[in-house]
């Protein structure tokens, strides 16, 4: 029998019975197209918002009981392919020396964010991540044994960039000019500050590997308001180097290696550079037609996404059209079938159901018509 400890052990993990999600990451043969979907676990479940009620969200973050509840709750209504830790981006900055706050209706926000280079002192240059993100990694331990091996889980951080714009601007911005300001006016700081980012979230995800984590996605939801150049030079690299230290790390520790994931939200001008950054998956946005993305994109990486969150508004018959639409464009390998951003608070769980089951059951057709 399980007693309470052996749950904060990451070993002995139960059998994973459904790896659909996994063998699509890497590009090999499913039997139905895997789907889960960005924010699964949020505000539009009832429970989700029950559970959440009257209670900080970092709080929340920092409790492994209450983030193993929040993740298992989209599994219970919905037959999803996959689950996504419940945490934050943000707990990164947190545990480099930033408060954070998350203020209910306007997102989250940094009392004091940097302003210029000097602000960087006031950063830890050494992170231990064990002590400071510790919670995250307990989080997926126990989710790991109580998910009884459903579906992978994954684990997930912010990519650098994203991460300094939030840091510079203190909370969510419609230009990010203050964080922009930086790297047109301080490039050198703001590579200093890319670097220092870089060297956290290769320890954070290693040591959410360790913890448990069957595949890793890395949120560059910024990338959108960077040019082709900028991208280029100051979150690409990056990405890179994100991808190539934590699979030679995760090598050398002896782990099973896991496929990695990039989001670049709005960042289509840098796709066949993203599909050249060393991850197996490249996750879309709704802006990009599914056929040109894997033109583009040459067979080299699976793709995930694209389905604009929006179309969850349109009635179960016209979400099971566009759901048929893009299975086509994508077509049935190395496809893992999300939303090309998360979900909103107002959004109808049935629709998301009627989503999961579209792809389920138009994917089973076109596997077998093929
Ligand atoms: C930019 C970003 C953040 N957080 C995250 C990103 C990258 C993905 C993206 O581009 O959306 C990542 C994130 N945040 C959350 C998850 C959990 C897992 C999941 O997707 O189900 C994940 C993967 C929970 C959350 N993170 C947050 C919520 C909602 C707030 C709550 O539960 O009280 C959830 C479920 C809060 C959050 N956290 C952040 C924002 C902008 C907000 C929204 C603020 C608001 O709408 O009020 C920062």
């Amino acid at each position: 029998m399980m007693d309470k400890d052996s749950l904060i052990l990451p070993k002995d993990f139960p059998e994973l019975k459904n790896d659909t999600f996994l063998r699509a990451a890497r590009g090999e043969e499913v039997e139905h197209i895997p789907v889960w979907c960005m924010r699964q676990a949020g505000r539009y479940l009832p429970e989700f918002r029950e559970s959440r009620a009257g209670k900080d969200f970092f709080e929340t973050c920092r409790s492994p009981e209450a983030c193993c509840e929040l993740t298992l709750q989209p599994l219970r209504r919905f037959p999803f392919d996959a689950s996504i830790i419940f945490s934050d981006i943000l707990v990164v900055p947190q545990a480099m020396g930033m408060d954070v706050e998350m203020t209910p209706g306007k997102g989250p926000t940094f009392p004091e964010p940097l302003k210029d280079p000097e602000d960087l002192k006031r950063l830890k240059t050494k992170v231990d991540v064990s002590s400071e993100l510790g919670y995250v990694f307990k989080a997926i331990t126990l989710t790991r044994h109580r998910i009884e091996g459903k579906v992978p889980l994954i684990g997930f951080t912010g990519a650098p960039w994203t991460l300094m714009s939030y840091m510079i601007e203190g909370g969510g911005s419609p230009t990010h000019s203050k964080a922009k300001r930086w790297l047109y006016r301080y490039p050198e700081a703001s590579h200093k500050l890319l670097s220092q980012l870089t060297d956290v979230i290769v320890d954070y995800l290693l040591g959410q590997v360790k913890a448990g984590a069957q595949a890793l996605q890395v949120f560059e939801s910024h990338a959108g308001c960077l040019g082709p150049v900028e991208f280029k030079e100051f979150s690409l690299p990056y990405l890179r180097d994100i991808a190539r230290r934590v699979k030679d790390k995760i090598k050398l520790s002896g782990l099973d290696s896991v496929p990695m994931m990039v989001f670049a939200k709005d960042g289509h001008y840098g796709l066949e550079d993203l599909a050249d950054s060393g991850y197996e998956v490249v996750s879309l946005d709704w802006t990009i037609d599914p056929c040109s993305a894997r033109l583009r994109t040459g067979g080299k990486v699976s793709l995930q996404g694209n389905m604009d969150p929006c179309a969850l508004y349109a009635t179960k018959e016209r979400i099971s059209e566009i759901v048929k639409k893009m299975l086509e464009g994508f077509g049935m390998k190395g496809y893992i079938a999300n939303l090309g951003h998360g979900l909103y608070p107002d959004m109808d769980p049935e629709n998301v159901g009627a989503f999961v089951e579209a792809v389920h059951t138009h994917s089973r057709q076109l596997l077998k018509s093929n």
